[in-house]
């Protein structure tokens, strides 16, 4: 069977993927076709119309999509396949980036690092004096996410720790740092976990926002089966929303972003 293209393999809207599968079934699709060119037209549409990457994200971006994922795989090179579709990427990078610098951060902390393209967009709004610690289990991803940020100036602002993001956070907890922004964009079946460790031992600063990613795991949280980070997410929503402490808001970007703040800093 011929592979469909990136666009469609890594599309995390179920709704879309059902109209995939109905296009496959009628005989006439045509309505259908112009509805889904309408859907995609749209995000075109919030791509043309967004400020350009930087440079170096944009090469980031590309080198996601080509790197040999699948051999280093194979060859036991990386712990898991890791996949392009991971990338926050181009739409979500920019508005990671537009937070950053509206809330005047001046320290971010992320909790899966990949390729390194979110840790890149909000260093990009940080002060000079501004500090990103990103963190990733998989030991492979540090030299190559080095080798990109360092064509950047940005870069030096991006410090990593590699190993699960339990221990990094708690050892972070240990060493009384505090961030601004922190970017929840791990293995989610943990992310209540890592929430309550981040509310209970300080490390969200005074004014501080967390960022979630993929509030909606592709879909999985509202639709069908779950897998265990479908689970975990769907967890993770209903608890924080009805967490009395903080007040929290789900935006429709990509694969959906939770935003929350505690209620004292948003009544200020
Ligand atoms: C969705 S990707 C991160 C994408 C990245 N933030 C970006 O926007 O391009 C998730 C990353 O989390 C890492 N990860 C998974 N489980 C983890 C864990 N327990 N601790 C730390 N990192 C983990 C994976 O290796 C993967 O690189």
């Amino acid at each position: 069977m011929a592979q469909q293209p990136a666009s469609r393999r890594y599309h995390r809207d179920p709704m879309v993927k059902k109209l995939w599968e109905l296009q496959g079934q009628l005989k006439d699709t045509k309505t259908l076709d112009e509805a889904l060119e309408l859907y995609s037209k749209r995000d075109k549409y919030c791509e043309d119309h967004t400020s350009p990457a930087s440079p170096v994200l944009q090469q980031i971006s590309q080198m996601t999509l080509t790197h040999p994922w699948s051999e280093l795989y194979a060859q036991g090179k990386t712990i898991w396949n890791l996949m392009p579709g991971m990338m926050s990427g181009f739409l979500e990078g920019q508005f990671l980036k537009f937070l950053v610098s509206m809330s005047n951060a001046k320290r971010v902390l992320e909790l899966g690092m990949y390729t390194g393209y979110s840790a890149l967009a909000c260093a990009e709004a940080l002060p000079v004096n501004g500090v990103v610690i990103t963190c990733d289990v998989d030991p492979y991803l540090e030299n190559l996410v080095k080798k990109y940020i360092s064509k950047s100036v940005h870069g030096r602002k991006i410090s990593i720790r590699i190993g699960p993001a339990l221990d990094t956070i708690n050892n972070l907890a240990n060493e009384k740092q505090s961030f601004d922004i922190i970017f929840l964009d791990a293995n989610k079946e943990q992310y209540w976990e890592y929430y309550q460790v981040i509310m209970d031992r300080g490390l969200l600063a005074q004014r501080g926002t967390i960022v979630v990613d993929n509030a909606f795991f592709q879909g999985q949280v509202y639709y069908e089966t779950r897998d265990e980070n479908g689970e975990g997410m769907k967890k993770f929503n209903e608890n924080v929303s009805r967490d009395p402490r903080v007040t929290t808001v789900l935006v429709p970007i990509r694969d959906g972003v939770r935003l929350i703040r505690r209620n004292e800093d948003m009544d200020a």
